[in-house]
């Protein structure tokens, strides 16, 4: 029996995801190491945040990292060195980038072409500008060339087979016309609890600080109240399914930031301000009550008519968007085949466990593929 090959696993990032993301590699990599006949073992080489890494010039496996990196006193490397290291590594590696950094998503191609393998949920590589979509497909084997294999279901719906399906669909030969739904967890939780169809509900600065200590926001709660997490994952969407979506900037998307705030200097100050602007939110939700409506944050991709759009919307109280509980995402593909019912997946769509999950089930593709 050939002896089983060791993979090496390099992580950047090691917030909320990265840090769940760390607990489901160890329990891959055991199951793994207790298989008999397994085709490779995981080998942690590398995990940086922002300012330190924790890694050995000689390759060997991270043990202990959360001390470790918590301790650790070596700052991080240019990403040009970290693609340096890790093509020197004795075996294949896979990238696992769980930051939303523009900047390690702008390198994908130079650790694609290398032959460094990517999985990750950090929707900006995918939503940037058309160009970096372009470089990174290009550079990448996906099964023809000889770059490194990249996944990236995490990016749109955290772990829910968002991607995947979008990709079966269209590679199965079906056309999608329309893509529609809830596609943030953030606003999901924020609206499911400012507006319950039961009545009541919290004050919306209040529902915004507690859906960042629950982990589902971006690092920076505006990037989500300013429509722009949407924006990036329809635009993901959008480009899937085959429309040269230039921008997540390059159609109409509504921004829940109010103006005087748009010059707040940091995230924290925005959440300190937020509860002068309270009034505005309870204005808008009465004023759906009047109608007997909520309202919510929804999306949609209509492909025929390469029209994309995010905003706020009211619905029935009836209505399954409205019906929607905690972070939970609702996303409907009508399509040829499907007629008038839509496939329609939904769960959550945010949090640290469920966007960890994509991430790692990506991982087992790539092993798939390298073995
Ligand atoms: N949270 C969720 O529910 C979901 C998140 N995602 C995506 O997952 C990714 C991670 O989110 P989350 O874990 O919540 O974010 P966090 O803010 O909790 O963690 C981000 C991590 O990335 C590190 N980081 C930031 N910039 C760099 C850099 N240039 N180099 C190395 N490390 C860096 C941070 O380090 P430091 O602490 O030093 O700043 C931190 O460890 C994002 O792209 C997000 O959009 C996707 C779906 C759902
Ligand atoms: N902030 C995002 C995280 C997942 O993509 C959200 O709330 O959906
Ligand atoms: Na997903």
């Amino acid at each position: 029996m050939p002896l089983p090959r060791q993979v090496f696993i390099a992580v950047i990032g090691a917030g909320g995801v990265g840090k769940c993301f760390l607990s489901q590699l160890s329990g891959l990599a055991s199951k793994l190491s207790q298989s008999p006949g397994t085709p490779y073992y995981l080998s942690l080489i590398w995990l940086s945040t922002s300012k330190k890494a924790i890694y050995h010039a000689d390759y060997k496996s991270l043990s202990n990292w959360e001390a470790g990196i918590e301790t650790s006193t070596k700052p991080t490397l240019p990403l040009s060195e970290l693609c340096e290291y890790l093509v020197k590594a004795p075996g294949k590696v896979v990238l696992v980038d769980n930051t939303s950094n523009q900047d390690v998503a702008d390198s994908y191609p130079t650790f694609l072409k290398k032959g460094i393998s990517i999985v990750t949920p950090n929707k900006k590589a995918f939503s940037g500008s058309y160009e970096l979509w372009q470089n990174i497909f290009s550079s990448a084997s996906n099964g023809t060339g000889i770059g490194g294999y990249i996944f990236h279901e995490s990016s749109v719906g955290a772990g829910l087979p968002v991607i995947s399906t979008l990709k079966d669909l269209v590679e199965t030969g079906d056309q999608v016309q329309k893509i529609e739904g809830v596609f943030s967890g953030t606003m999901s939780f924020l609206f499911n609890s400012f507006q319950p169809t039961s009545g009541g509900g919290g004050k919306f600065s209040a529902e915004v600080t507690n859906a960042k200590n629950k982990g589902y926001t971006e690092p920076d709660a505006r990037d989500d109240l300013n429509g722009l997490d949407v924006a990036r994952k329809l635009t993901i969407l959008a480009r899937l399914a085959g429309l040269k979506v230039e921008s997540p900037t390059s159609f109409p998307v509504q921004s829940l930031i109010p103006k005087e705030l748009e010059s707040c200097s940091s995230g924290d100050e925005f959440l300190q301000r937020l509860p002068e602007f309270d009034d505005q939110m309870d204005q808008l939700k009465n004023d759906a009550e009047k109608e007997g409506k909520v309202i919510r944050f929804v999306g949609s991709v209509d492909v025929p008519n390469n029209k994309v759009k995010v905003g706020l919307e009211k619905f029935d109280k009836s209505h399954p968007i409205a019906a929607l509980k905690g972070s939970d995402n609702i996303i409907a593909f009508y399509t040829k085949r499907y007629g008038d019912n839509p496939l329609i997946i939904q769960g959550a769509g945010a949090g640290g466990d469920v966007t960890a999950m994509g991430v790692t089930a990506d991982l087992v593709k790539v092993l798939r593929l390298l073995n």
